[in-house]
């Protein structure tokens, strides 16, 4: 058998990469920070992968294994016997992998034999940020050889893994629920040598802007139905999606995001309205039984400047194309107050405690003379009027 490693044993490592691994006849060894799904994942040996809408499709992952990060001995084995490896913890948490790789390197050496990460994020420009951070934290010697003997690469993530319902996952917290959607492009450019066949995984090497023409379509649109569906009190994405009222804003959210993409990336205007389309098709699709909180969750993530909402709409008044659908929906996601979410929980108290001015510049990134951050504070006053964020506040 071959054998993978996985930073990050959360929905996606679990629910796409694993199952992926696993079809393509891989060992699979986990790596988290979060002890409880270590030791599940090691009490059980196996996990499910449900996959929503055809069961037929669904997968007992074996051949599993998972670290803590501080088992550093066992993982620097485990990535040298590995013939592949990858990351998928979080674009915000690449950093902390980097700093905690970089230390294993550092303690027991880079060896002279390639290695590839691939890394799985939502995330702007993700291999970079990756490797630029393991850089940071490599010494002298090993910065060489990570540059010489180990690629960085990045996937476009398409398909949705699902949170399930509290019940569910106390009763299986190591199974995963799943879109019934199988493609996983990686950058083959930034791949060095070859990696392994792996099922459903094709390496473009004109990958170009495809990420960030996923993230500013796929997830700027999912926010749009995600913070206006949490101030309109929907409980499902699809539900949301499939509303009027946000059916009408999204049939203006993605007029607006074709226009960017195509002004800003210079896409094929067709594919890019076909892209989009696939990905309204997805937001709408009943099967995918997902929840709006879930979609709203990390806001001062999402709203930082890199990220879904601001850097399109700066690209959009840089083109003369005004986001309205856009600006409005950072006005909304400003007040995504989910109790059950910790970083929506502390942007409410920037919010409540600093002000939405302070929260514009800290957390967006914008600028007090620049016209973003004037048409949001419109935007924030017209939904106030508007009873949107009544509750909220
Ligand atoms: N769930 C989904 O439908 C999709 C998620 N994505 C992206 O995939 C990435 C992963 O998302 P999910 O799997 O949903 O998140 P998740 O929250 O289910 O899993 C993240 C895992 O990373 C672990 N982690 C955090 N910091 C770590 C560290 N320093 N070292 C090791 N492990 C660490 C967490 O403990 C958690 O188990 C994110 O960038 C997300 O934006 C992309 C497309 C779809
Ligand atoms: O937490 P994030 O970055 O929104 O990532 C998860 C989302 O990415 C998506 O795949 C968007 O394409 C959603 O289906 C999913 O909810």
């Amino acid at each position: 058998m071959k054998k993978s490693i996985l930073f990050g044993a959360g929905k996606i490592a679990r629910g796409f990469l694993g199952q992926l691994l696993y079809l393509s006849d891989f060992e699979i060894t986990f790596v988290d920070v979060y002890e409880p799904i270590v030791s599940v994942l090691n009490e059980k040996k196996t996990y499910h992968v449900h996959v929503l809408g055809d069961e037929s499709l669904d997968s007992d992952v074996t051949h599993i294994k998972a670290y803590l990060f501080d088992e550093k001995e066992s993982i620097y084995h485990t990535f040298y016997e590995s013939d592949i490896a990858f990351v998928s913890v979080g674009g915000n948490h690449l950093t902390d992998v980097a700093k905690s790789l970089a230390d294993i390197f550092n303690r027991f050496g880079i060896q002279k034999k390639i290695k590839n990460i691939i890394v799985c994020e939502n995330w702007r420009d993700a291999a970079n940020t990756f490797k630029t951070a393991m850089l940071k934290f490599l010494n002298e010697e090993n910065k060489n050889l990570f540059e010489e003997f180990i690629g960085v690469s990045e996937a476009v993530l398409m398909r949705t893994a699902t949170q399930p319902d509290e019940e569910l996952a106390k009763l299986y917290p190591q199974d995963v629920w799943v879109q019934n959607f199988w493609y996983l492009p990686i950058d083959g450019s930034r791949i060095k040598e070859a990696i392994p066949k792996i099922q459903c995984v094709e390496l473009l090497d004109e990958f170009g802007n495809f990420l960030t023409q996923k993230m500013y379509t796929n997830n700027t649109s999912n926010a749009v139905i995600a913070y206006s569906g949490y101030l309109l009190g929907y409980e499902i994405l699809a539900e949301a999606a499939n509303s009027l009222e946000i059916s009408a804003l999204l049939d203006d959210a993605y007029k607006e995001i074709n226009q960017i993409l195509v002004a800003e990336l210079g896409v094929d205007e067709k594919q890019q309205m076909e892209f989009s389309q696939k990905a309204r098709a997805k937001y709408c699709d009943w099967t995918i039984v997902d929840k709006v909180i879930r979609h709203g969750k990390d806001p001062i993530r999402k709203l930082g400047p890199q990220d879904r909402l601001i850097a399109p709409c700066r690209m959009a008044l840089k083109h003369g194309i005004y986001p309205k659908t856009l600006i409005d929906t950072i006005a909304k996601a400003l007040y995504f107050d989910e109790p059950s979410d910790a970083e929506a929980v502390k942007l409410k108290m920037l919010r409540q405690q600093k002000g939405v001015e302070y929260v514009l510049q800290t957390v967006c990134g914008l600028d007090k003379n620049e016209r973003l951050y004037h048409e949001v504070l419109k935007s924030v006053e017209q939904i106030k009027e508007q009873g949107l964020v009544k509750g909220h506040e």
